[in-house]
Formats: structure tokens, C-alpha cells, sequence
């Protein structure tokens, strides 16, 4: 008798920063959701799907939840929250290069609440720490189990940059899906528009060497995409108009650059990686524009997807 097909939704959810995204690339192996070294990086839930011949396993990459100050924030929380009581496994990372803090009791309270989800520990970057510190790192973790009330179904360590036990971690969570048909066609790795996965792209490389708060200010939205017409069918190229959003006049300069230099570097980066993402040559246009106060105003953030 064949084994029965299954299939279901898991996320990873952990404090900012905890590797999330990098795992989720590396489980799907293929970037999906953006990465990068600054928290709160994470806005959309962007899924990125496994394939195997009994299972197909989606995954659900979710912002980091945090103390909401804004507007912006609160609506982070409640997607966080939304997901956490839909998917089928819950993952929460733990960073081993970090002790466990405030931040991740807060988490882990919180998700018990929810209550009805399998929720698994990751030991997240072991390639961080050395075996002694992820051994303490792993009986903290369960230490944590304890004290809220949660029933760790598995505690695994894994370092996504170097692979180490990423498979094993599959394995896992794979396991754990319930019994049903496919959700999603064979083949297929996200179901992020393509739209969104290129406003991402930009949106990354705009974040690459700003600082302070600017990051959490800048948004992207693609006005207009599609494949340039009169073009011969072996060399298609496509047209890509998007807009960056910033939330005052001084942060457009700052993302512009002297004489437009950080956008023309900005602007090159993101269509490298468009490009090899989807695999067509591509003409990027950006522009710069000042959506006032953005994050803690409502008509804005609905213009801007949120
Ligand atoms: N050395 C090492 N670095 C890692 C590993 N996983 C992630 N990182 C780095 O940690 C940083 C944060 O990774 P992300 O995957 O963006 O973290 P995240 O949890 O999705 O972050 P948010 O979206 O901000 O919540 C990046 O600089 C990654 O390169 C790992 O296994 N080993």
C-alpha cells in the first residue's frame, strides 16, 4: 500500500533577527523570502513550498513579533497571530549565538495561548556557538518548555548557512502534516506574486548600509510590470517601474545618494537579483517618493498593501 499523501502549513516564528527567513530559504532551497543582517526585516507572509513525492510542505514566513508602537506594528501582530492558529506546525527559532531573553518568554507565552498548534524548537546559527554553548542553549530551550506549559514535540539544532541538519529539520516538520491532496501544483516554490517578490527585491537592496530608523521607513510598491512589446521572442526584456517610499523629505536624500548614486547602486543590485530570480533580462526604473508619516497612518498603509 502507498503511504498516505499529506500536506499542511508551518512556520517559523522567533525573536527579530533569529534566522527565519535564511531557514525557510534553505528548507525550500531557493531564496524566497528576503534576508537581511537588520531585525524586523520580514513584513509579508511569503510561502515557500517543498516538494516530495508524499508530501508537500508550505511554509509561512511571518515578521517577528515585537511590542507594537505603531500602527504598522499592531497589524504585524495580529498577521502574526492569525497564522500561528492556522498553520500545523509552529517552529520557534532560537538563535544559539543568544541567550534566551525577555523577548523569547514573551513569544513562547504568547504562542501557548494560541494553544492548539504543534510548536517545535529550533536551535537556530549553531555554526555560532560552540558544542558546549548549543548543548546549555538546548537545555535552556527546553527549561523554557517547561515554565510556559509548552510540550516541545522536538528541540533541534540546525545552522542554515552551513546546512547542518536542515534536512533532518524537514524531516521533521514534514512528518507532521496531516493527511490531505497537494495545495499547490508540482514545481511551483512560492506563491508570492511576482510583483511582490520583485518590490522585496528592491526593497532589500535599498535596505543594504542604512541606518537607524530609515530601514523601517522605507517601502516598495511596483506601479507597473510587464514584458516589453516589439520584442523578438528569444530576447524578452522586462519593463519594471517601481516606487520607493520613504517618510520625510530628509530620508529621499539620503536614499538617493550624491547625484543619484545610492539609487543607480540600489537600483543595479535590485535588478541583478530580479533577474536571476526570474530569469528574464530586465529595465528597472525607480523613483523616490515621501508617503508622510507612512507607518502610523491608515489610508497610507492600505496604498501601501498592508
Ligand atoms: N552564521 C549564521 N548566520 C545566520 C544563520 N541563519 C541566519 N543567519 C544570519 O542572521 C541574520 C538574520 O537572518 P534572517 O533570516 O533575516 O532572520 P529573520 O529571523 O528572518 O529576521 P526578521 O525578518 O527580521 O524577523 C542574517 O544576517 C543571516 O545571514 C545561520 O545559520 N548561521
Amino acid at each position: 500500500m502507498t503511504p498516505e499523501f499529506r500536506s499542511g502549513f508551518a512556520c517559523f516564528v522567533g525573536r527579530p533577527n533569529a534566522g527565519k527567513s535564511t531557514l525557510t530559504n534553505a528548507i525550500v532551497g531557493q531564496k524566497v523570502a528576503i534576508t537581511s543582517s537588520r531585525p524586523q526585516t520580514t513584513r509579508t507572509t511569503v510561502r515557500g513550498i517543498v516538494h516530495r513525492p508524499d508530501v508537500q510542505l508550505i511554509l509561512v514566513d511571518t515578521p517577528g513579533l515585537h511590542r507594537p508602537r505603531t500602527l504598522l506594528g499592531e497589524r504585524l501582530n495580529d498577521l502574526v497571530r492569525t497564522t500561528w492558529a492556522e498553520v500545523d506546525v509552529v517552529a520557534v527559532c532560537f538563535p544559539c549565538d543568544q541567550k534566551i531573553g525577555p523577548g523569547d518568554r514573551y513569544l513562547v507565552a504568547e504562542l501557548a495561548k494560541v494553544g492548539r498548534t504543534t510548536t517545535l524548537a529550533v536551535a537556530t546559527k549553531t555554526d555560532l556557538a560552540d558544542p558546549q554553548r548549543v548543548a546549555e542553549h538546548l537545555l535552556d530551550i527546553a527549561e523554557l518548555g517547561r515554565e510556559t506549559g509548552t510540550d516541545w514535540a522536538e528541540i533541534v539544532p540546525v545552522s542554515a548557512t552551513s546546512g547542518d541538519q536542515v534536512d533532518l529539520l524537514t524531516d521533521l516538520l514534514a512528518q507532521r502534516m496531516p493527511p490531505g491532496p497537494a495545495f499547490y501544483p508540482d514545481g511551483e516554490l512560492t506563491d508570492a506574486p511576482e510583483e511582490s517578490i520583485v518590490a522585496e527585491l528592491v526593497r532589500e537592496a535599498a535596505l543594504e548600509g542604512v541606518r537607524d530608523e530609515l530601514p523601517h521607513s522605507i517601502a516598495v510598491v511596483v506601479e507597473e510590470m510587464g514584458l516589453r512589446e516589439d520584442r523578438p521572442e528569444d530576447k524578452p526584456l522586462l519593463d519594471i517601474h517601481a516606487i520607493v517610499y520613504v517618510e520625510r523629505d530628509s530620508q529621499k536624500g539620503i536614499v538617493i545618494g550624491r547625484k543619484g548614486a545610492r539609487l543607480k547602486q540600489v537600483g543595479a543590485d535590485a535588478r541583478r537579483q530580479i533577474e536571476a530570480m526570474l530569469g528574464t533580462p530586465a529595465y528597472l526604473e525607480l523613483r523616490v517618493k515621501v508617503a508622510k508619516d507612512w507607518q502610523r497612518n491608515p489610508k497610507q498603509l492600505r496604498r501601501l498593501g498592508f
